[in-house]
């Protein structure tokens, strides 16, 4: 393994990224990221306060700056969701290594959000849940070197698979 690589988790939100980053950063003894902490870090304000504040746009033009800017090499980096909408964060992100988008059905990441309209998703207010299911997945698609399909797994076999799909492919 490259001691400098790194593993970006991408995906919807309810995905489990946030929980299965830091997991599998102690897992493979790396640092571990959440590019949303690094938003409200840096702008000390909690993700929905950015957008009440200005919009959906802005925080992910924020979201994409916040990426740019940071030193990510030998993390587990969990993004937010919205974070394919910038190509260039993205090309980023990949430049330090693989990038595993970590899918849920519709259904099942409804089951584990119940704050939807409070928490902070990057949308236009006409979209529902489902359009932006619908207009990301294609975006996460494009951006995964592997998939993980997440429903009905708990976070340990989601964990497993994850390493053994990169280790198919060479990685990690
Ligand atoms: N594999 C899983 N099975 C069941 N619940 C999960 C799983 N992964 C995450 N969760 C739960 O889903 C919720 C959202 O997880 P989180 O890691 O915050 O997602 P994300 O960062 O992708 O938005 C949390 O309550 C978390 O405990
Ligand atoms: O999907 C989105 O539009 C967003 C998801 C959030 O992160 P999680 O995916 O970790 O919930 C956070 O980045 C922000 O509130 C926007
Ligand atoms: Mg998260």
């Amino acid at each position: 393994m490259n001691q400098l690589q790194s593993i970006t988790l991408i995906g919807m939100p309810g995905a489990g990224k946030s929980t299965i980053g830091v997991l599998l950063a102690k897992e493979l003894a790396k640092d571990f990221v959440d590019t949303d902490v690094l938003i409200q870090v840096r702008e000390q304000k909690t993700l929905q306060a950015i957008m009440d504040a200005t919009d959906y746009l802005n925080l992910r033009r924020i979201e994409e700056e916040v990426i740019l800017a940071t030193d990510l090499r030998n993390h587990v980096i969990a993004t937010g969701g919205s974070a394919v909408y910038g190509d260039a964060g993205m090309q980023h992100l990949k430049a330090y290594g693989p990038v595993v988008f970590l899918s849920a059905s519709l259904a099942e990441l409804q089951r584990r959000i119940h704050n939807y309209a409070s928490r902070g998703i990057a949308r236009s207010p006409d979209q529902s849940f489902d359009d932006v299911f619908a207009e990301r997945n294609r975006l996460y698609r494009h951006y995964a070197d592997i998939t993980v399909e997440c429903d009905g797994k708990n976070q340990a076999v989601v964990i497993e698979e994850l390493l053994s799909q990169l280790a198919g492919v060479g990685q990690f």
